[in-house]
């Protein structure tokens, strides 16, 4: 199934000169939805159990949950600062159009647990890596970071230490 024909682009968002890949006509797609949640669970390593499936805020979040299901695995929400109502763990970070904090319950992971990174887009990496880093610091490891889409001329991937799997490249 063409799934790039429902990935529309915005210019001009948020900001001047941001091209923004928006993904709400394949969200609203439900076979184009559970084709990418199938493929996505797919791509992930077989010979390791993925203990827990982390969504980034907001995006992150709908297929991260539906990879988590496909694959046996718990769900943790990645929130943006003050959205997480226990103690966090929080790291700021910069991404293609701004800078933010994102958080993770500090009782979220269990040291040595195998964790798969989901969200939609990779472009700067800026928000993966602070993902990674969260993971890290609370004992985890990350076993991949999968995405929708990956831009490649921001060269996101380089930046992750980990292995990377998208969809769909530009
Ligand atoms: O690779 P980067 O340059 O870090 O950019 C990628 C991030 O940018 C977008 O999130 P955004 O912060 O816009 O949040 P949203 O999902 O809440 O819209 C996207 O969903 C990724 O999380
Ligand atoms: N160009 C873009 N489109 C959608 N999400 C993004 N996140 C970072 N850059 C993006």
């Amino acid at each position: 199934m063409n799934i790039q024909e429902l990935v529309r682009d915005i210019p001009d968002f948020p900001k001047p000169g941001i091209i923004f890949k928006d993904i709400t006509p394949l969200l609203a797609n439900s076979e184009a939805l559970v084709h990418c949640a199938d493929r996505l669970a797919g791509l992930c390593p077989t010979d390791i159990k993925i203990d827990k499936v982390i969504g980034i805020e907001a995006r992150g979040f709908i297929l991260g949950g539906m990879i988590a299901q496909r694959l046996g695995a718990g769900f943790i929400p990645v929130r943006k600062k003050g959205k997480l109502p226990s103690k966090v763990n929080s790291k700021s970070y910069g991404l293609e159009y701004g800078e933010d904090i994102l958080e993770i319950h500090m009782d979220a992971i269990k040291a040595g647990e195998h964790i798969l990174i989901h969200d939609d887009v990779l472009a700067t990496g800026g928000t993966a890596q602070a993902v990674c880093e969260l993971v890290e610091e609370l004992g985890g490891t990350v076993v991949q970071c999968n995405f929708i889409m990956e831009l490649d001329f921001l060269n996101g991937r380089e930046k992750l230490k980990t292995t990377v799997a998208s969809l769909l490249s530009y």
